[in-house]
């Protein structure tokens, strides 16, 4: 990646995070109840056995909700572990809150490590800091997503997003994988179907 590119992601990370400061605990919470809505409404989550999702953390919209329905339907719900020194995640099935320990940057990790078979994943709910509407996404800047989804091409991505995290453009190099549909509180975007 050219230090230029670099420059202007680490710009828009920030601009993006100066945004999301402006969101209070209320505006949090109730965008995140009309995206988990959006969410459960998505073809491809009605028909997914398998979905991975996230703990989320300042700034993120709430997947407490996701995560509890989720269970409630008798779907198998996956966690990443993650690998700092590698920087990869590892696919873990969990079957309850339990089943997580607060980890680095107060993340919830599953706390057993047992890899889940990649293949039968069928949505990856990616986080992110900023999105534009063809489906580009900046994360955090430590590729950790980028590296999964090179390992898994076959899985609907999903992003869940403030409509304050959309930009008109994000810039990518050749690392960088897109997702596939992006909701934001008013929203629901199916990338790939808008722009190829
Ligand atoms: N909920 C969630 N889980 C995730 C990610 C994520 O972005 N969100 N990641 C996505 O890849 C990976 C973890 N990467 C992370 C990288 C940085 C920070 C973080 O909070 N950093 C601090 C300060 C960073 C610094 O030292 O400059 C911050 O942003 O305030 C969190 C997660 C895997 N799991
Ligand atoms: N598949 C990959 N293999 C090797 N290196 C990669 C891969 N994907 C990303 N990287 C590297 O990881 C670093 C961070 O990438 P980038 O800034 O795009 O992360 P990000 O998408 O913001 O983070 P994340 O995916 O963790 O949310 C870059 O140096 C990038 O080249």
């Amino acid at each position: 990646m050219s230090q230029d590119l670099q420059k202007t992601k680490k710009l828009m990370r920030k601009a993006v995070e100066e945004r999301l400061k402006c969101l209070d605990g209320f505006d949090i919470l109730k965008a995140s109840l009309d995206i988990s809505r959006r969410f459960f409404d998505l073809e491809e989550y009605r028909g997914a056995r398998s979905i991975m999702i996230y703990s989320s953390i300042h700034g993120e919209v709430d997947t407490e909700l996701i995560m509890d329905m989720s269970w409630r339907l008798n779907k198998n719900i996956i966690y990443p572990a993650i690998c700092w020194e590698r920087r990869e995640l590892v696919p873990v099935k969990i079957d309850s809150a339990k089943e997580l320990r607060p980890g680095r940057w107060g993340l919830l990790e599953p706390v057993n490590m047992e890899p889940y078979p990649l293949e039968e994943i069928d949505v990856v709910v990616a986080p992110g800091l900023a999105f534009d509407l063809c489906g580009n996404r900046l994360g955090r800047g430590g590729g950790y997503y980028d590296r999964f989804l090179s390992r898994k091409h076959d899985a609907d991505v999903v992003a869940l997003a403030f409509s304050c995290q959309l930009q008109r453009y994000v810039p990518t190099d050749e690392n960088d994988k897109m997702v596939d549909i992006l909701i934001t509180e008013n929203m629901t975007a199916h990338c790939a179907k808008l722009y190829n």
